[in-house]
């Protein structure tokens, strides 16, 4: 029998499912990874492929919530057959991919949510010419947003030689935020990792292509992780098909969420989270004499003010400016996208 509890679920889980659920025999899951609308989960039954409950989910009377890899899902165990999912659990984190371009139907895996309920996202920038302060600024904000508690990953210290420089200047971007320079050619900083890598606890990794993600999972897997990483399957005319499990579990417990739409995660809609990042800088406008300051002309304005003697940098606060107006756009672009999805849903329904 397969502890759910080593798969990262909590009371904050268990106290979701009513009475009725239980007598109907339905017990949680956790769905480990998703193919086109196919699903592969655990449960205290073992592992297992899973299909939605149709009735639930394809009623196009309102907007459901499709699970999405990590998602602890509500279903009933089928010895003989797939397992069928009849509910989504509340989320304590998620990410979606904020830029929904509309989906051809309304069904099946919803592709816009990419990763739920994990406990720690590690925002991971090279020590090299990757390294980016801006960039880390939008994940912190989307990692803020996301519900995830950020860690900084700097990579590929042993290629840099002013790396304490970077730390500082990190550390000026990301007040609270724990900060960690590792390298895996040379192992350094990987021990201090251990921190976050407890049993049941998940993790996601956020950071541009060929920044060292796959060789620090492999190293914090201490083996090769591509091996223990694969399923064996059948696909539907019965041939061998082996794909790559987006939710796994390292020797210590811990369990990384890797799928593709993790990796393509771009723009945010990082409202909140643009406030976290930035509170400083929201700290000052509150600070303002006129409450709609543009801070541009006005008297008693509290950003010209912090521009003019240094404690604001111009860099920060173009950056600031940036990622807000990006945060506008895609609200309002997502906001459109769920009106359009409630009309086509209205409209199908009077059919
Ligand atoms: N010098 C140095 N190179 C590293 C280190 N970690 C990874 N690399 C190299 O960086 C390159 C990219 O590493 P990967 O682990 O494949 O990076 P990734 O982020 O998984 O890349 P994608 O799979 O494209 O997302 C490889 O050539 C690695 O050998 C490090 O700590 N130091
Ligand atoms: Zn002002």
């Amino acid at each position: 029998m397969i502890l759910l509890e080593n798969f990262g679920y909590t009371d904050f889980f268990e106290k979701q499912i009513t009475d009725k659920e239980k007598e109907l025999g339905l017990i949680p899951a956790r769905i480990i990874s998703i193919q086109k609308e196919s699903y592969r989960l655990v449960s205290a039954c073992g592992e297992n492929n899973a299909k939605l409950k149709g009735s639930v989910f394809y009623q196009d009377n309102e907007l459901k919530t499709y699970p999405a890899v990590g998602d602890f899902v509500l279903i009933k165990d089928n010895e003989q057959g797939e397992d069928i999912i009849y509910r989504v659990l509340e989320r304590h984190s998620s990410f979606s991919r904020a830029n929904p371009s509309l989906p051809t139907k309304i069904s099946g895996a919803s592709a816009q949510m990419v990763a739920a309920n994990f406990d720690y996202v590690f925002l991971m920038t090279s020590l090299n010419h990757d390294f980016n302060l801006r960039r880390l600024e939008r994940y912190l904000a989307a990692a803020w947003q996301s519900g995830g508690t950020p860690v900084i990953i700097l990579t590929k210290a042993d290629l840099s030689s002013d790396y304490e420089e970077k730390i500082a200047l990190t550390k000026e971007i990301s007040p609270g935020v724990d900060i960690h320079a590792i390298s895996c050619y040379t192992g350094f900083g990987l021990e201090a990792l251990s921190h976050y890598l407890k049993p049941g606890k998940t993790l996601v990794f956020m950071g541009s292509s060929g920044i060292g993600k796959s060789s620090l999972v492999n190293a914090l897997a201490e083996k090769e992780l591509m091996k223990v990483n694969t399923i064996r399957e059948d696909d539907s005319r019965g041939h061998h098909t082996t794909t790559y499990r987006q939710l796994f579990a390292l020797e210590s417990g811990a369990l990384i969420i890797d799928t593709p739409g993790m990796r393509e995660l771009g723009i945010w809609s990082a409202d909140e989270g643009v406030s976290e990042v930035f509170s400083d800088i929201e700290d000052l406008i509150a600070s303002c004499r006129f409450h709609d300051c543009h801070h541009k002309t006005e008297p008693g304005c509290a950003v010209k003010k912090a521009l003019a003697d240094g404690t604001l940098s111009l860099s920060r606060y173009q950056s600031y400016l940036k990622l807000e107006k990006e945060a506008r756009f895609t609200a309002k672009k997502a906001a459109l996208y769920e009106s359009r999805l409630r009309n086509s849903q209205k409209t199908s329904k009077k059919k």
